[in-house]
């Protein structure tokens, strides 16, 4: 639930690049007076020049609302340096490159020019955030805030706290992101996150099954896209697991074990409710608990998602790859 607008919002994106500017517009455009700040005044100038540009781009293709340019030049603001752009702002989240040093650098001087009580956030992809959080006075008030690419489209952000950050810092990012339309799920901070551990994962086996020729990269694709990735906008894992029946998928794990027992060896959790009757929508009870008597409304409802599905992409048509 949302308690502050975000137009009552201070917030300073510090490195206003790629990811930085993307997540400026969006937090811009949900309302908040949001600073950009970068190696210098200049580079902040021209990032905001730049997403002024691209946003003119995105009205005419229909992708941003009517008059969000206008939003964007009364919201957005190119501050002359880091210290300027945090000075008062209620959330800082930084966005410079991948590079611990850098980013340790960067959140010592955010921490030592912020408000004390200022929550900070990091975009992270892949590093430990206890360990961006060591230069940060008060780390209580530190996480990582980590937006997809391309941050202005995609609807989910990670959200990571270390151990030390407070339920207050964590329940305060929660407000401000749904507060810009985008959803959340707060998870551990281990190596990769939940987000690219998945992608990651997908991409090994994808990558495996083509070094060993069995299918080609172009097929492996097709085959993602067009079967069980196709379900992956409406369901995700263990929503279809439970609608496939958690039976099934012990069997299908004892049958991946005859050629690879160790990288298909059966999770506890689904060997637990597989003992214990629990196998998904058609007991109504597995991983998700869909009560029995709702399986016929999932059931219309996911047949009406996979058409509607196919319909955006027979209008939209394909990807222009090859
Ligand atoms: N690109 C992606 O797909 C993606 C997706 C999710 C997360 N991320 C993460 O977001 C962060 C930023 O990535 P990006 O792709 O936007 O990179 P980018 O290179 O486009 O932007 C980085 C910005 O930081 C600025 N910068 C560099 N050093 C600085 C400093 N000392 N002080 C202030 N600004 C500084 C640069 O000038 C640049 O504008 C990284 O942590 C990255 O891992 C990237």
């Amino acid at each position: 639930m949302t308690t502050t607008p975000n137009s009552a919002r201070k917030i300073a994106v510090v490195g206003s690049g790629y990811m930085g500017g993307g997540i400026a517009q969006v937090l811009a455009l949900g309302g908040a007076r949001v600073a950009l700040a970068d190696v210098s005044a200049e580079v902040a100038q021209n990032n905001y020049e730049r997403l002024l540009a691209e946003s003119d781009q995105f009205v005419a293709d229909g992708l941003f609302p009517e008059g969000s340019t206008a939003i964007l030049k009364q919201n957005l603001w190119a501050a002359k340096d880091i210290e300027e752009a945090v000075a008062d702002a209620d959330f800082i989240e930084e966005a410079v490159p991948e590079v611990i040093a850098i980013k340790h650098q960067t959140l010592a001087r955010i921490s030592a020019a912020a408000r004390p009580d200022a929550v900070i956030g990091s975009n992270t992809s892949t590093i430990s955030i206890a360990e961006l959080s060591e230069p940060v006075a008060n780390p209580e008030r530190f996480l990582g805030v980590h937006f997809s690419n391309p941050s202005p489209f995609i609807p989910g952000v990670e959200i990571i706290p270390h151990a030390g950050t407070s339920a207050a810092t964590i329940g305060a990012v929660r407000d401000l992101v749904h507060a810009a339309n985008k959803q959340t799920a707060v998870v551990k901070d281990v190596t990769g996150f939940v987000l690219n551990r998945l992608q990651y994962a997908l991409f090994h086996e994808a990558a495996q099954l083509v070094e060993q020729e069995i299918a080609t990269a172009e097929d492996v694709d097709t085959l993602v896209r067009t079967t069980f990735g196709f379900r992956l906008p409406f369901f995700g894992p263990f929503a279809i697991a439970d609608m496939a029946g958690l039976d099934v998928y012990n069997f299908c794990y004892k049958s991946l074990q005859t050629e690879f027992p160790d990288r298909f060896a059966t999770p506890r959790i689904l060997s637990d409710l597989v003992e214990a009757g629990k196998l998904g929508t058609k007991t109504g009870a597995g991983f998700l608990n869909v009560p029995a008597e709702r399986t016929p409304e999932l059931i219309a409802y996911r047949n009406r998602a996979y058409v509607a599905m196919q319909k955006l992409i027979d209008e939209l048509g394909p990807a222009p790859i090859n």
